[in-house]
Formats: C-alpha cells, sequence, structure tokens
C-alpha cells in the first residue's frame, strides 16, 4: 500500500484531501453546511461594516452642519453590532452539529473500509497499525474539522479584504506592511504544524507501547500473572518511560511554538504602535479626523488580529490535512487480498475433488524465515485428513492459507483445481466452517456466542440449541442463571436490565461453545478444528473427538491436534516437519514406515502405559 509522504501532502494533495472533506461533510449535511457557510460570510462582513459605521457616524456628529441620515446609521450600526455578537453562538452551534453528523459519517466509512480488509496482514504490520491509530482516533472528526476551518478561513478572508480596502484608502503603506508582517508568522506556523504532524507518526509506536502497558496493568485477562509476579512496577515503569519519551518530544515541539509565537507577537505590537504614531501625527496636521483615527486603528488592530487568527486557522487547517491522509489511506487502500490479474474470477462451486497445495511456500514477511518451503498435499473432498507436527511446524499457517487469511508467497492453493485468489474472498470463507486454536470468547450472550457462526440464523434459538445439542454443550448453557440469554461477561449489563450479572466461564466451557460456533455451519464444504479439545477434562475430550467422528463422516474435515490418538482414525495424516508435508498415509502405513508419525505416537503412547508391577517401590 502506498502511505502517503505524512509531513508534505504538496498543493494538489492538500487540494484532493479538502476536496474529499468537502464531500463526506456534503454527505452528512448539505443543509447544516450551506447554513453554515452563510452564517459564516456574514460574521466576515460585520467588523468592517461597524467600524465604517461608527466612523461615518463619528463624522457626521463632530461635521458643522451634520446631515440628514444619522438616525438610520445609528440602527444600522446596532444592529450590526447585534448581529456580530450573536453570530458566534449559532455558528458555534453549527459547528459542533456538523462535526458530530460528519464524525458519524466518517466513522461508519473508515469501519466499513478496515472491515473490508480480507487478510491478516496489514493488521500485522507495525507501519500500517501506528497509520490506523491515528486514522481510528482523529480520522473521522477532521474532515468537519477541515470544512469549519475553511469556512472561518473564508469569514476571516472577507474580514481582511474589508479592513485592507479602508486602510488603501487612507494610508496604503500602511495595509502593505501589515500585510507583509504577516508573512513570517504563516510561514513559521505551517512549518510549526509540519513539525507536529510528523512528531505524533513517529510518537505512534511509543503511543502504543504505553497503552500496551498500561492496559496490562489495569486488564482483567493480565490481572494474574501480573499479580503473581509481581509485574505492576515493572510494567508501571515501562509506561512511565514511553509517556516521558512522549512528553520530552511534544515539550519540546511546544517550547519551539512559544519561541516563534513571542517573536512574531512583538513583530505585530510593533507595527500596530507605528501605525498609530503616524495616525496621531496626521490628525495633529489636520490629514485625518477622528472618525478617520477610529477606523484606522480598528483597522489595523482588526487586520493583524484576523490574520494572527487566519494563520492560526490555516496551521490548524494544515495539521487536519495531514491527519486526514492517514484516514484516507486507510479509507483508500486497495484490495490487501486481489484476485489474479489474468484469469477471470469465478463463483465457489461445491467442493468436489478436494484442497490442493502445490508446491507452496510463505513466509510471513519477506525479513522473516520460511515457514513453509514447498509443501505439497491434499485435503480429499469427502474425507476426514489430519495434520501433526511439532510446535511451530506451520499446521496453523496451512489453516490459515485454507482460510485465504494470507496468499502464499509462491506456489498455489487450488480448491477443485481452481486458485483460491480466483474466488472472492467473503463465498469462500462461507464454505468453511473453523474452531481456530486462538478462538474468540464474546463478551455477549450464550446464544449470540453460538449464532455469530451463521449469522442468517443468529435469532433463530431452536437452530442455536440444536446445535449445541450436536457440540454437546445445551446441557451447561440451560444450567446457566438466563440459559440462553445469559450473558457472558462481567463487564457489560444488557441495555435493559442494569441489575443483571453477567457470568463468566471456564477455559473449557468456551472452547464448547467456539465448537458449536463452527457447528452452525453444518454442512460446510470444509470444517476445519484447530485442536478443538485442548481444553477439555479427559471425558468431554473423549465425547468430543466421538461427537466429531460422527460429525465428520463424510464430510471434509481438517483436524489439528496434539492428541495423537485423536486423530489415528482419520483417513489420511499428513505429518508437517520443517516446512513440508514429511510423511503422509493412514495411521497403519505411518507406524509401519516407523518414520517421525511412528515416533511421537509411540512417545505419547508409552505416557499411557502402566508401569509393570515390579517396577513399584
Ligand atoms: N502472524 C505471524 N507473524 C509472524 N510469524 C508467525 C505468525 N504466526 C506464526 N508465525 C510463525 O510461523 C511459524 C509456524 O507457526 P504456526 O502457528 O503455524 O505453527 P503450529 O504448527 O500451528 O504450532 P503449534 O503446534 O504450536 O500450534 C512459527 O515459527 C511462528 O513463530
Amino acid at each position: 500500500m502506498n502511505i502517503t509522504d505524512a509531513a508534505r501532502p504538496g498543493f494538489r494533495g492538500a487540494a484532493r484531501l479538502l476536496a474529499a472533506a468537502i464531500a463526506l461533510t456534503w454527505r452528512a449535511s448539505r443543509t447544516l453546511l450551506v447554513a453554515q457557510a452563510v452564517t459564516t460570510l456574514i460574521a466576515g462582513a460585520v467588523p468592517v461594516t461597524v467600524a465604517w459605521l461608527t466612523k461615518t457616524i463619528l463624522d457626521r456628529i463632530t461635521e458643522p452642519a451634520p446631515a440628514g441620515g444619522l438616525l438610520i446609521l445609528v440602527v444600522g450600526l446596532a444592529v450590526a453590532t447585534m448581529t456580530g455578537a450573536m453570530l458566534p453562538e449559532v455558528g458555534q452551534y453549527l459547528d459542533a452539529e456538523l462535526i458530530r453528523r460528519t464524525q458519524l459519517a466518517g466513522q461508519q466509512e473508515l469501519y466499513a473500509a478496515i472491515g473490508r480488509f480480507d487478510g491478516l496482514g496489514r493488521f500485522e504490520d507495525p507501519a500500517f497499525q501506528d497509520r490506523l491509530e491515528l486514522a481510528v482516533n482523529n480520522g473521522p472528526p477532521t474532515p468537519a474539522q477541515l470544512v469549519s476551518n475553511g469556512l472561518s478561513l473564508l469569514q476571516n478572508a472577507v474580514t481582511i479584504v474589508g479592513f485592507v480596502a479602508v486602510l488603501a484608502g487612507m494610508a496604503p503603506w500602511m495595509a502593505v506592511v501589515v500585510t507583509v508582517a504577516a508573512l513570517p508568522t504563516l510561514r513559521a506556523e505551517l512549518a510549526l504544524s509540519r513539525s507536529r504532524a510528523k512528531t505524533m507518526l513517529q510518537l505512534g509506536h511509543a503511543s502504543r507501547r504505553e497503552s500496551f502497558y498500561a492496559e496490562l496493568i489495569s486488564s482483567v485477562t493480565a490481572a494474574k500473572e501480573v499479580r503473581l509476579y509481581g509485574l505492576s512496577g515493572l510494567f508501571g515503569a515501562r509506561m512511565v518511560a514511553e509517556l516521558r519519551k512522549i512528553n520530552r518530544r511534544t515539550r519540546n515541539l511546544d517550547l519551539r511554538e512559544l519561541r516563534v509565537q513571542t517573536l512574531l507577537t512583538a513583530l505585530a505590537a510593533t507595527v500596530a504602535g507605528g501605525g498609530l504614531v503616524w495616525a496621531v501625527l496626521a490628525a495633529r496636521a489636520g490629514d485625518l479626523s477622528v472618525g478617520d483615527i477610529v477606523v484606522f486603528t480598528a483597522a489595523v488592530a482588526g487586520v493583524q488580529g484576523v490574520l494572527g487568527s487566519a494563520i492560526n486557522v490555516l496551521a490548524r487547517t494544515h495539521q487536519s490535512l495531514l491527519t486526514f491522509i492517514h484516514y484516507r489511506d486507510v479509507v483508500q487502500a486497495p484490495p490487501d487480498l486481489p484476485t489474479l490479474p489474468d484469469r477471470p474470477v469465478l463463483p465457489v462451486p461445491a467442493l468436489r475433488a478436494g484442497i490442493e497445495f502445490r508446491d507452496v511456500w510463505f513466509r510471513y514477511n519477506p525479513a522473516l524465515p520460511w515457514v513453509l518451503r514447498g509443501a505439497s498435499f491434499t485435503i480429499t473432498a469427502g474425507e476426514a485428513t489430519a495434520l501433526v507436527g511439532l510446535n511451530g511446524a506451520g499446521k496453523s499457517t496451512i489453516v490459515k492459507l485454507l482460510c485465504r487469511f494470507y496468499d502464499p508467497t509462491h506456489g498455489a492453493v487450488l480448491w477443485d483445481g481452481v486458485d483460491l485468489r480466483q474466488f472472492p474472498v467473503a463465498e469462500l470463507r462461507q464454505r468453511i466452517g473453523a474452531v481456530f486454536q486462538d478462538f474468540m470468547s464474546y463478551e455477549l450472550s450464550a446464544a449470540e456466542n453460538i449464532g455469530l457462526g451463521n449469522l442468517p440464523s443468529l435469532d433463530d434459538r431452536e437452530a442455536i440449541a440444536e446445535t449445541a445439542r450436536r457440540a454437546g454443550c445445551d446441557a451447561m448453557v440451560q444450567r446457566l442463571p438466563d440459559g440462553y440469554d445469559t450473558l457472558l461477561t462481567r463487564f457489560f449489563a444488557t441495555e435493559d436490565d442494569s441489575e443483571a450479572v453477567g457470568v463468566m466461564l471456564s477455559g473449557g466451557q468456551w472452547q464448547r461453545l467456539a465448537l458449536a460456533r463452527a457447528f452452525t455451519r453444518a454442512g460446510c464444504d470444509l470444517l476445519i478444528l484447530d485442536e478443538p479439545s485442548a481444553g477439555l477434562d479427559a471425558d468431554a475430550e473423549h465425547e468430543i473427538h466421538t461427537r466429531l467422528r460422527v460429525l465428520r463422516e463424510g464430510a471434509t474435515s481438517l483436524l489439528i491436534s496434539h492428541r495423537l490418538s485423536a486423530v489415528r482414525d482419520a483417513r489420511t495424516i499428513l505429518v508437517v516437519t520443517d516446512g513440508v508435508v514429511a510423511e503422509h498415509g493412514t495411521h497403519q502405513d505411518l507406524m509401519r514406515a516407523g518414520g517421525r508419525y511412528a515416533h511421537l505416537f509411540s512417545l505419547q503412547a508409552s505416557g499411557y502405559r502402566d508401569e509393570p508391577a515390579n517396577a513399584t517401590p
């Protein structure tokens, strides 16, 4: 994925980003956007109108023969002043409402984009994680902020043009001096905001590590080990070290900003003071009227004040643009698992022959070692296949390639002879049921924990109960305080009953629910069971494997287990060693061959054999 250089979007890049922000805000609420634009234009014209009316009224009062229409001017001044006082409140409300609506639209767009990432690679890439975090934390409100800043700039521009015109009419050189004096400020502010955005990106790692340690200290998952091993001091110190690192960098930025701002304020004060001295001298010489001095002072202060605020808004806009880049990068990220460019995209057919790994090479990252080194094997349709091997051999990696969470680095995975990359990913996954080794425990109700496996039947309580019966967890769920409605968490209450207390399940109980979730896809083309009985007691394990044997009968399944007695009746056992399938066959074949499998099986079997009676002391 091409990640834009965050510090320098370039003029055209900035224009494209702004256009995208306006488009999103327009989609969120066009009425509010138009209302805010109108309010902004009026607010921009008010200060100049007030200054001009004040001057005119003063000049008329001090004229030897006052002209008519004074009352109209005074009423006009009152209306303009009142409008000027009321508009900020109205603008503030419109601004807040526009931000709320755009944030909602932005959040929907961002999370829909994240949901479209088919693979796991991006979630494991630290550079992408940094951008994702910036996009998630700061992205959704930025379009509205950008638009709001843009409108503020428009308002400032209207005011500046008005005051500069007034100044130019009285002292053209002063209009030039005031405007030129603002240029260094603009340059310095833009440089500052660029440094700030760059620093925020660089601090992404530190900030994630800081959150990681904070989470370890306060999370219930880590609470046991943190307490037993007394880790909170260590993690707390590391968290503080990361926070100090972040503070050091942001403090340096703030100090730089303070120095620059002080210099710029001194420059502005000198220009304003000089202008005032000139105006007073000119008035004494009879070149300016009292009204002229009032409007001159207002114009200099107005231009400087508005220029200052415009520059601040510009810097904020620049900063928002730099943040918005990450949001756009995520939202516009190309598909992470594209289909093969030179072959047609095909619907996924029901599996008839089998799934073949053909000379598959795979590593998680070019910098990491190969996990698979030319693995070739077949999972035959309608048969029970088992996958065994030592820890880290690559069994779960094979499962992830089967579900197409990654694509092979070389070689191909073929579904009835068709490369998986020719299928729409979501369609392929609908044909697969799986219990992963690191399955999820959802802090939702028991029924939902099962029903999530098959969304169309999420509310079909009878189907869920039937699945639970097949997975052997119906009785366990029935015994929970609210049966299938029991909330499996101690952290959230149900919306309608805040007093309801949730339940925490044991590891084995969660595992049974995960099994049931996979079973909701009964009749799927491929059932993957990665260590489905790892957390179960001996009784439960035996019972589950007996059930699985029945369920796998005639179905295409892949079972991974370190308990070799559980895989012995698989039609084919694949033994993964050194990144390839080194042995395959039935239990009997492999035992006869006397290879790695036979060695592992004999080792496990010896652990279950009784010691001879005379060997006991
Ligand atoms: N997401 C990942 N990123 C980088 N390396 C990974 C990732 N997942 C696994 N690995 C590495 O790939 C290798 C194979 O891991 P895998 O989980 O496939 O092994 P396994 O055979 O399932 O092991 P076990 O029996 O312990 O479950 C290991 O060396 C592991 O460190």
